[in-house]
């Protein structure tokens, strides 16, 4: 089993909720990488997304896009962001998401990045870009460095894709909750409680909710019918804004046994 499928169930074996905030490399300057993964893995987070900057990020919000190109502009690359997290790679304890388009892993040619990544304390990646059907391109290297592939269930997926996207994820599911792009939003549609439990009938990997979470209330509520959830463009804010009080509250919402 993945390092990272293993990090949720034990998460929510003991009652908790599984959180994963997404950050993106660079803002603010790489060298904020280091302390702000040893800040979130302190407050108790399962993983942590590590959003690599891209030129044409095709999926990201108004958020991760303007904190994508501040980290562009300050020079970030894949394979700094690489050395940067191989370089303190030992204390990072919880596993590591990469989120990544597929052109700058082809770019740093896919093996290489493989093993690269491992070293750098990588355990699973998400290629939004990157369509199920392509996924040999990636997929024997990505294998024998022990990463799993992170596959994005959406709304609009037919039951048929469904099934074959929840068979192929690993580590875990990501169930997007909103049409569109990533974003904070302040409502999201009814009845995603049972496209939620259809995701689930097809495997036994963790389904987690992301797009659009931005308040306790919000992981509460999406914790009840499922293995927790990632949040990025509130967490982006905050770094920014140097709000730690509000990302700890975000954490607190999602351990619901361990915290009262
Ligand atoms: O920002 P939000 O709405 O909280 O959503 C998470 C999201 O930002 C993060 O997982 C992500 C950033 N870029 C992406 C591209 C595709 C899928 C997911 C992502």
């Amino acid at each position: 089993m993945s390092q990272l499928k293993e990090a949720i169930l034990s998460t929510t074996a003991k009652g908790d909720k599984a959180f994963i905030p997404y950050i993106m490399a660079g803002d603010g300057g790489l060298e904020k990488l280091q302390p702000t993964i040893l800040k979130l893995q302190e407050l108790g987070v399962t993983a942590i997304e590590v959003g690599i900057p891209f030129t044409d990020p095709v999926a990201d919000g108004p958020t991760i896009e303007r904190a994508g190109e501040r980290a562009l502009a300050n020079g970030t690359t894949l394979r700094k962001v690489i050395e940067t997290l191989t370089s303190f790679s030992e204390h990072i304890k919880v596993p590591l998401v990469a989120m990544t388009y597929l052109n700058p892993i082809l770019a740093y040619g896919i093996e290489k990045f493989s093993e690269d990544a491992k070293l750098a304390g990588i355990k699973g990646i998400i290629i939004p870009d990157m369509p199920l059907e392509e996924r040999d391109i990636v997929y024997t290297a990505l294998k024998a460095n022990d990463i799993a592939l992170v596959q994005l269930v959406s709304l609009t997926s037919t039951p048929e894709r469904i099934e074959r996207l929840t068979k192929a994820s690993e580590g875990f599911i990501y169930a997007v909750t909103v049409n569109g792009i990533t974003g904070a939003r302040s409502s999201f549609a009814s009845k995603l409680e049972e496209h939620f439990k259809k995701i689930q009938e097809y495997s036994d990997t963790p389904v987690l909710a992301g797009f659009g979470i931005s308040t306790p209330e919000h992981v509460k509520s999406f914790s009840d019918f499922s293995s927790g959830v990632i949040v990025g463009s509130k967490i982006v804010d905050s770094l920014v804004a140097n709000d730690w009080a509000t990302i700890e509250e975000l954490v607190k919402a999602s351990k619901v046994a361990t915290v009262k």
